[in-house]
């Protein structure tokens, strides 16, 4: 039986990308700097890339799964090109909120553990093992419920960290990858 790696799962909107609010278009993905130096930085320990993102837009009709999808096999293809591969990307299209098929009330929408859950198994990864970034608590929560053993908020909002609970605190993504790179900090 082969060892189950460690992951570095990523939080999309306000990790990967910046948040504009329920991007789905091309044109409106805009990489978040540093990103991909963490992304290298993580694959050189090991650790395979995983996104894990609630698109409630999907449910809330501003955009579509096909819309999603597309997206998201032009992200998938940016990350090949930066050689840092994504071994997944997870999404939660639900909101319990609205009506519709999607409007229910899930266990794969952060908090909740769902798609980490999911990832952990089909991929095959060792939670103990294992980092979360993301941008809010919703984040951190979710890594905490599904046994991630360290979860990083990326914040700029003062006392973020003790309201989220997180294991480490950086100002930026870029502030992660010049800690990394400098050796504060390591995978
Ligand atoms: O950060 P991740 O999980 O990758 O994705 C978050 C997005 O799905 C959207 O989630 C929304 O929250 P609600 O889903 O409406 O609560 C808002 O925060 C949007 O600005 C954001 O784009
Ligand atoms: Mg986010
Ligand atoms: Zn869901």
């Amino acid at each position: 039986m082969s060892e189950r790696m460690p992951a570095l799962f990523l939080d999309r909107d306000g990790i990967v990308n910046v948040d504009h609010g329920y991007v789905y278009r091309i044109e409106d993905f805009e990489f978040v700097p540093g990103i991909f130096e963490v992304c290298r930085a993580a694959r050189a320990r090991g650790l395979a890339l995983v996104v894990i993102t609630n698109q409630s837009g999907i449910a809330r009709g501003y955009f579509s799964a096909a819309d999603y999808q597309r997206l998201t096999t032009w992200m998938q293809a940016r990350f090949e090109a930066a050689a840092a591969p994504l071994a997944g990307v997870y999404h939660c299209p639900h909101h319990p909120g609205v009506s519709g098929a999607l409007g229910i009330d899930c266990d794969c929408r952060k908090p909740a553990p769902g798609l980490l859950l999911r990832a952990l198994e089909e991929l095959q990864l060792d939670a103990a093992r294992s980092v979360l970034v993301g941008d809010k608590a919703r984040d951190i929560e979710a890594g905490r419920r599904a046994g991630v053993a360290r979860n990083w908020l990326v914040s700029d909002e003062a006392g973020q960290i003790a309201t989220a609970q997180a294991d480490a605190v950086f100002a930026s993504v870029s502030d992660l990858a010049h800690r990394l790179a400098a050796g504060a900090v390591s995978f």
